[in-house]
């Protein structure tokens, strides 16, 4: 273990001992006073004093805290609870549901939570739940707000997109994605709201609006401190006090160490590395999956295109939205290499997504998109996912779930794909993707950049659909490592995969490319065998970008 969260570990070990075994083995009634010895010092009869009516502050202070330690764990556990859904059905529902949660967050936080806190205890004045909800109602909006923009965050990752765009379902999302990034955020937070919930219910005890006098926690403990010590009973302040800090302290210290921990691990430091890569040692030769059902190939194109337009809502302005496709005709031939060229921002990454039927949120299309010969409109689209195509997303950064190991999301899209899933199945195919074996075990932010792209890509390969849509991968790769892809993607097409990627990288488009398409300002502004286009380019887009190989 970890040097910094030893100490507060084993304090927090020692108060919690204190609190449980203390009261179990000198069981003192809260009620039986001994006025024979009122305010006695530290002795070794009595380790913390007495106090004002001769009861020994050793024991009761571990009833105090047994007491307040119980009230503050279920009073953070119910705020969490509470934060953790609301949270949840926001990031979930969207639109008004969202708003309202939001303003409702909002209102509370505006309101002073002690003050609130006060009036609910004094409407049910010495009951231990009305304690446990002021401090829950309280305290369940930074939870909320924790919960809600992490699963925002998490739902348009690219390795979400990828999951969906590999066709898993909703729920298996849901329980292998969105869930478990959620999860150690709600830990961490329900741990930082302890030491929080302890000096809420110690301040309402010692305002005297908490717990009944004759029972005991760390606020009444310090209430009853005020009289003893005008007579000079330091004691009876400094043990309960220092209880208080003590188990605060270390309760904070471990959650902000884990947080720490978490961010560290998490997305912010994954493919922190530079992009450079390792040259794979496995063979470029792809356990490729045939298809041979003749359908698709019925005219030659395993997509077609006619007119497509996407628009999407301003996010800023209402009611106000952009054309970012402005009536595209496309085919992809079968079985073939269809590259994808243009400009930055020209549109090229957003017809991918369409065609996978991943559209920006919101984003609407209009036009023909055919896919195998079948017309079909977003909720089609999204339904042969993982079946007819696969999207491999262009930023490799985000591509991967970075909680999880290589081989880990290997069998989880192997499982989507409902293909053998065992841990020799996914190292299989990473193999058959040329990723060497001994990354298999590594998490995203231990591999390079480029390696980073290979797995992307090789999840995506594994999905085993017929249509691969595949953006950007090699941007992050060596001449070397081109190599290798360049070697997959022939495989991949020679067993009759439809490859249809975007790049940058107009020698690769050169050397792999059979049909080209040339994308301008959201239109395909020239298209058809890559030896015609690129020998004989026909229009001033073309004849610009080929400017910069020549
Ligand atoms: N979610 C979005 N909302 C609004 N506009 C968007 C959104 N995503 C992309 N755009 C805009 O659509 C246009 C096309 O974007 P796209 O990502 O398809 O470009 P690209 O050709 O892939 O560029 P690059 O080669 O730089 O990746 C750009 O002008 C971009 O600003």
């Amino acid at each position: 273990m970890s040097r910094p969260r030893l100490l507060p570990l084993a304090l927090l070990g020692l108060a919690v001992s204190y609190a449980v075994l203390v009261p179990w083995l000198q069981p003192l009634d809260p009620r039986a006073v001994d006025l024979s010895a009122v305010l006695q010092a530290p002795s070794g009869q009595h380790f913390f004093g007495t106090d004002t009516l001769g009861r020994d502050v050793w024991t009761r202070s571990a009833q105090g805290l047994r007491m307040s330690l119980f009230l503050a764990l279920l009073a953070s556990g119910f705020s969490t609870v509470l934060g953790v859904g609301v949270g949840l059905l926001a990031a979930w529902r969207g639109g008004l549901v969202d708003r309202i949660a939001m303003r409702l967050v909002d209102a509370t936080n505006a309101l002073p939570h002690l003050l609130l806190a006060v009036v609910i205890v004094a409407l049910w004045r010495g009951q231990w739940w009305a304690i446990v909800l002021s401090i829950a109602l309280t305290h369940w909006t930074q939870v909320a707000r924790i919960v809600r923009s992490r699963l925002l965050a998490e739902r348009t990752a690219d390795y979400v997109q990828l999951a969906r765009a590999s066709g898993a379902g909703t729920a298996f999302i849901w329980f292998t994605h969105l869930l478990p990034a959620v999860a150690p955020q709600a830990a961490i937070a329900l741990v930082l709201q302890l030491p929080h919930a302890i000096w809420h219910e110690s301040s309402l005890s010692f305002l005297g609006v908490g717990l009944p006098p004759e029972s005991a926690s760390l606020g009444l403990l310090l209430d009853d401190a005020r009289g003893g010590l005008l007579a000079g009973a330091w004691w009876l302040l400094a043990f309960p006090a220092g209880m208080l800090v003590l188990v605060s302290w270390s309760t904070a210290a471990l959650a902000g160490t884990a947080g720490t921990r978490r961010l560290r691990s998490g997305p912010a430091r994954a493919f922190s590395k530079s992009s450079t890569t390792q040259p794979a040692t496995a063979p470029a030769v792809a356990r490729a999956i045939p298809h041979t059902d003749p359908d698709q190939s019925l005219d030659g194109a395993a997509i077609r295109v006619s007119g497509l337009g996407l628009r999407i809502p301003s996010t800023t302005a209402p009611g106000a939205a952009s054309l970012v496709l402005k009536g595209i005709d496309y085919r992809a031939e079968a079985g073939r290499i269809n590259v994808i060229i243009g400009a930055s921002g020209a549109g090229k990454s957003l017809l991918l997504r369409t065609l996978a039927g991943l559209p920006p949120a919101g984003a609407s299309f209009t036009g023909n998109i055919a896919v195998g010969g079948r017309t079909l409109d977003a909720a089609g689209l999204a339904a042969v996912r993982g079946t007819e195509t696969v999207l491999v997303p262009g930023s490799s950064g985000t591509a991967l779930n970075p909680v999880r190991t290589v081989s880990a999301q290997m069998r989880q899209t192997l499982k989507a794909a409902k293909r053998p899933s065992s841990p020799a199945d996914a190292l299989a195919a990473l193999e058959a993707a040329a990723i060497d074996g001994s990354l298999a075990a590594r998490y995203p932010h231990e591999l390079s950049g480029g390696q980073a792209q290979r797995v992307a890509l090789a999840l995506g390969v594994a999905v085993g659909a017929r249509i691969l849509l595949v953006d950007e991968p090699t941007s992050a790769l060596d001449s070397d490592t081109v190599g290798h892809v360049e070697t997959l993607l022939r495989s991949l097409a020679s067993a009759g995969t439809t490859i249809v990627m975007v790049t940058h990288d107009l020698e690769l488009a050169r050397r792999i490319a059979d049909h080209l398409a040339v994308v301008q300002d959201g239109l395909v502004v020239e298209s058809g065998p890559a030896s015609e286009v690129l020998g004989n380019p026909a229009h001033p887009a073309t004849d610009s970008l080929l400017g910069a190989l020549a």
